[in-house]
């Protein structure tokens, strides 16, 4: 019986996209969604990954998204809800898009597909099936110019607690919570150097840790409801 997959959302770069390749260096077969299309979604094709396009910003894409799913695969051995949009607060007439938007990407989507994918998940033969939230160390923090981005990530954390109770104990539901993790393009050094003051730890450690809590979780059958923060020890600043 051949494994079943696992799906990444959003795994078309970063975090996302090094998770794919370390379960595919691992033996998983892998599933990821893309809202772009770029290079590294050939690259990753290459060494025999599934890509599915998705846009989480409306219910009809999340919707879409799913019937595309269930016609790719009849089993999934996890899910990873990664995709995400670190958008800004914004003021204005485009506030409340701006919250509803991240609030579909971060919440709606997980819901759904979290519900909709069920079945795939049950229908897994492996010992182990694990849903994994991507959160976010401001969830419980929050931020004075990302409200809308932490707001819509604590929902997700709250919703790692219900679909563990619902869902145990066939499948295990947690959340990773990270802080700083790796910068983006045009972070310069003195955004970089107030980045790692922030964390008693005083570094960015790159996506390695989030493979290795990913790995962490999926390996471990009597971990579920939790929330693990991968966040240098930011809570002790
Ligand atoms: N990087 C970090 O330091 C930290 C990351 N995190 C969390 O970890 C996870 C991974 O972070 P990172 O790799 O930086 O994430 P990215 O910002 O690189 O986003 C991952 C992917 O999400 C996709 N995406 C964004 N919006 C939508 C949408 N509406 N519909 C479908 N896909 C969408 C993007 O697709 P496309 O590019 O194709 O548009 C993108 O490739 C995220 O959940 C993030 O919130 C938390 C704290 C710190
Ligand atoms: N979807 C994303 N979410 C987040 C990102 C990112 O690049 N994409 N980056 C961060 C920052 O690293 C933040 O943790 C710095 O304090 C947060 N979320």
């Amino acid at each position: 019986m051949s494994a079943s997959p696992i799906l990444i959302t959003g795994g078309a770069q970063r975090l996302g996209r090094h998770c794919a390749e370390r379960l595919i260096d691992e033996g998983h077969p892998v599933i990821v969604s893309y809202r772009r299309e770029r290079e590294a979604l050939e690259a990753l094709r290459r060494r025999g990954v599934v890509t599915l396009q998705a846009d989480f910003d409306s219910q009809a894409g999340i919707e879409d998204f799913l019937e595309r799913l269930k016609a790719e695969t009849s089993s999934l051995r996890a899910i990873v809800h990664n995709a995400s949009d670190w958008a800004p607060d914004v003021a204005g007439p485009e506030a409340g898009d701006n919250f509803e938007r991240l609030f579909r990407v971060h919440m709606l989507a997980p819901y759904l597909i979290n519900l909709g994918a069920r079945e795939l998940l049950e229908a897994c033969s492996e010992p182990m099936r694990d849903i994994v939230h991507m959160t976010d160390f401001v969830a419980s923090k929050g931020s004075r110019k990302h409200a809308a981005y932490a707001a819509s990530k604590a929902g997700l954390e709250n919703l790692t607690l219900s679909f563990a109770a619902m869902y145990a104990p066939s499948i295990q539901v947690n959340a990773i919570a990270p802080a700083m993790i790796m910068l983006n393009e045009d972070d310069d050094e003195a955004y970089a150097e107030k980045a790692r003051a922030k964390s008693a730890m005083g570094l960015i450690p790159g996506p390695g840790v989030i493979h290795q809590s990913l790995r962490y979780l999926l390996d471990n059958r009597y971990v579920t409801g939790i929330t693990l923060p991968v966040d240098g020890g930011r809570h002790l600043r």
